[in-house]
């Protein structure tokens, strides 16, 4: 999520981080919330309620989840008591005024009653004459209507005169101590205005005052007429008056604490599907199985859950597919890399194996090469090699002086291999050349000529020093140690040095006459050809 981006943990986590073809992410959009948002990297979810850090991203911690709870319960301790504060105080005042109207009603009830029972002629009789028998006739009246109505306060008659009053008689057990001022204000404003029906005083007024209420009613008609007055016990009304006002709280409370029970009922199980989808995208967010569900309700939360067990579902499922193609190409590098490798180690085997081959046949190709110049019998250079150089001699002879040439042959050759057989024939031939190297130091210049003739090339040397060289031969090869006892070997040699412009083809004739001079000599001799003159040397 805007990240942090952890790195995948193995399994769902690390598919999560690295599936690049889901791109949902479940994030937290700050505390106690939980989003859905889209990015490559799917690393947090910020879940109300205990759990693992994500990565990435800081979990909602405990004190967030009692913010959600205690945030939806105060929002509902608001609406409860502003409602049921509305609710009761309407309840209240209603009930209060039609309680206060009520007890208005029944206090005029109860001052008509009261008038009803009165004997006009004995209130006459007290006020015109003071009738005391009269008096008490009607104060044992008002005084019986009190005792009835144990609501009522006290009962009076008086006789209003103007703007005075003249109380007649009371409830009161003594009617001498009446005080002047007995009546009360509100009463006396009622008096001044004119009683003609019964009125009430102003039950309101007197209830919040937690003054007496009272009822006046006209006994008689004008001009002299009188006023009978009723007062309500002050204390019972506002005894009433408590009772409903506790009676209000009390459903008051009961209400909000219904309401409370509800509403923390109500948050629980809000949390607690917060919680399960918390615990959905923890599971999503760490590779985890999907966590057990719980009994759905059937609300909105549960369509939203459904639908995000739904798109975990497809995530889990395309991650699943991807992680085995990835396993697939990786195992198929794997196989492709092996063979690449094969198939680099047979390349390099084979190349190993060619270059071998070339080097084999190079050595072969040398073999052949120097096979094709060699004597197979003596190593000595062979005739065709042994003209190749003494061409190059010839063209080098025109620049750098001369060379010179002996051309031996061994006597007698036929006899030997007739006498001790061709096996003794090649020994003889094979020592002879042995000896002709080591006359020369080196087999570069010497070769077999043919049969039992051998020739040796003297680049830069004179005749002089060819004939000592051919002598030297000669005495060699009659020294030398044969491999049958008796057995004598000696060589005839023809010695000769190219000329100033002579051809290759002259050279070599007169020193093969040279030979044959040698040979006609007696053999075992040197001939050398001066130009055509020829000398036997030994
Ligand atoms: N053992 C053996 N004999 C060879 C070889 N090449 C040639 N010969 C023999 O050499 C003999 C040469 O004989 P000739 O040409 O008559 O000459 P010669 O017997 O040496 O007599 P002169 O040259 O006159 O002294 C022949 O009998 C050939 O068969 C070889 O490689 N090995």
């Amino acid at each position: 999520m805007p990240e942090q981006r952890g790195k995948a943990p193995a399994g769902h986590a690390a598919m999560l981080q690295n599936y690049a073809g889901a791109r949902c992410r479940v994030a937290s959009a700050g505390a106690n919330t939980l989003a859905v948002a889209s990015n490559r990297t799917f690393s947090t979810c910020p879940i109300l309620g205990s759990g693992s850090a994500l990565p990435g991203r800081e979990r909602a911690t405990g004190e967030q989840v009692l913010t959600i709870k205690r945030r939806l319960m105060l929002s509902h301790l608001a609406v409860i008591l502003l409602g049921a504060g509305a609710l009761g105080a309407y309840m209240y005042w209603s009930v209060s005024g039609q309680m206060l109207d009520a007890v208005g009603l029944r206090l005029l009830d109860n001052v008509r009653l009261i008038e009803a029972s009165l004997d006009l002629d004995d209130i006459r009789a007290l006020s015109d004459r003071a009738d005391s028998a009269a008096g008490e006739r009607i104060a044992g009246r008002l005084r019986r209507a009190i005792k009835t109505n144990p609501d009522l306060a006290s009962a009076y008659v008086v006789e209003p005169r103007g703007e005075a009053v003249r109380i007649l008689a009371t409830s009161l057990p003594d009617n001498a101590s009446v005080r002047s001022d007995f009546l009360t204000l509100e009463e006396n404003e009622l008096l001044r205005r004119g009683i003609e029906h019964a009125v009430v005083s102003n039950i309101r007024t007197a209830a919040s005052a937690r003054a007496e209420l009272s009822a006046l009613s006209s006994i008689g008609t004008a001009p002299q007429h009188y006023v009978v007055g009723v007062r309500l016990d002050a204390e019972s009304l506002q005894r009433s008056l408590r009772t409903l006002r506790l009676t209000t709280l009390v459903a008051l409370l009961f209400g909000v604490l219904l309401a409370l029970v509800l509403s923390r009922l109500l948050a629980d199980s809000l949390q607690k599907r917060i919680r399960l989808l918390g615990e959905r995208c923890r599971a999503l967010a760490t590779g985890q199985a999907r966590p057990a569900g719980q009994t759905p309700i059937g609300d909105e939360f549960d369509r939203v859950i459904a639908d995000f067990d739904a798109t975990a579902d497809r995530l889990r499922e395309a991650s699943a597919q991807r992680e085995a193609a990835l396993t697939a190409l990786t195992q198929a590098n794997a196989r492709l890399e092996n063979q690449v490798e094969e198939r680099t180690q047979a390349i390099e085997d084979a190349t190993h194996q060619l270059k071998a081959e070339i080097e084999n046949r190079l050595q072969v190709e040398a073999l052949l090469a120097e096979a094709a110049l060699t004597d197979g019998l003596t190593g000595l250079l062979n005739r065709r090699a042994m003209l190749e150089m003494l061409v190059q001699a010839v063209k080098a002879s025109r620049g750098q002086g001369g060379f010179s040439v002996i051309l031996a042959d061994i006597d007698q050759f036929k006899r030997i291999n007739d006498q001790y057989g061709h096996g003794v024939g090649d020994q003889v031939l094979t020592a002879a050349a042995q000896e002709l190297e080591k006359l020369q130091g080196d087999n570069r210049h010497a070769a077999r000529w043919g049969g039992e003739e051998f020739f040796v090339l003297l680049p830069g040397i004179g005749l002089m020093e060819a004939c000592r060289r051919a002598e030297e031969l000669r005495a060699r090869i009659e020294r030398m140690v044969t491999p049958v006892r008796g057995l004598r070997v000696t060589l005839s040699l023809g010695v000769a040095e190219i000329q100033p412009g002579e051809v290759l083809e002259e050279c070599l004739k007169r020193c093969d006459q040279a030979l044959y001079r040698a040979k006609d000599a007696g053999r075992n001799a040197v001939v050398v050809a001066r130009g055509n003159v020829f000398a036997t040397m030994s």
